[in-house]
């Protein structure tokens, strides 16, 4: 299993793919043949397997890479970091950003391995709530911290280009384990997010 994301432009996709594009963009009422279209199915067929590239990776095995024991046990917060993932009832994207905390319990992560789990994750078809608890989950699990705690903003192209086409609205979902369950402690992780520092 890898570890490192596709290199997008030498994905090699399968004729498969690339005809079921093509069946689809005839199914629009388009020319498939015509010169701009023609490379389509492939460039398409390329662009969904980078975006859905997460079910080839084990985001655990990343974390326990860059596992170093450590004694600093205070909250390590990695906050605005940037996310596209798909939705699952219409494979349109949702993007927003994720903000993440933990306690370390003896051992602390490398740093950029934290947005690498988001990245796998968010790479599959999500529901929102899902991809919170996935991460919160594989965090947890992996690292066995102190606590850990989640919080995804995101807006959801599916409710703006389409269905009840709001452009502004923003999903928040979250999820809280161990020490986070404690409201001062969930408290002071949203406040430093929030960037109120006072
Ligand atoms: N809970 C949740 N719902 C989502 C997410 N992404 C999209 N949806 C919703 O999934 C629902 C699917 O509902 P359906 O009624 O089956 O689909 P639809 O007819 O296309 O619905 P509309 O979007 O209301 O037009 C919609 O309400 C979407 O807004 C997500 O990440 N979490
Ligand atoms: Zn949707």
């Amino acid at each position: 299993m890898s570890n490192r994301p596709f290199e997008e432009y030498n994905i090699k996709v399968s004729d498969n793919a690339k005809e079921q594009y093509k069946s689809l963009i005839s199914e629009l009422g388009e020319d498939s043949s015509r010169e701009g279209l023609k490379k389509t199915p492939e460039r398409a067929a390329k662009a969904m397997q980078f975006l859905t590239q997460g079910y080839k990776q084990d985001p655990a095995e990343i974390l326990k890479s860059a596992m170093f024991e450590e004694s600093y046990d205070e909250m390590v917060i990695v906050k605005d970091i940037e996310l596209y993932s798909l939705c699952e009832h219409h494979i349109l994207p949702f993007f927003g950003k994720a903000h993440i905390a933990y306690i370390p319990n003896g051992h602390i992560v490398g740093l950029s391995k934290i947005p690498r789990i988001v990245d796998i994750f968010a790479r599959r078809l999500q529901v929102q709530e899902r991809l919170t608890e996935q991460i919160l989950d594989c965090i947890n699990d992996t690292l066995r911290p102190q606590g850990v705690a989640v919080v995804i903003e995101a807006s959801h192209m599916c409710m703006m280009m389409r269905g009840v086409q709001k452009q502004n609205s923003v999903t928040t979902t979250s999820g809280f384990r161990g020490q986070f369950e404690k409201i001062e402690t969930r408290n002071e992780f949203l406040k430093l997010i929030s960037n109120k520092f006072s």
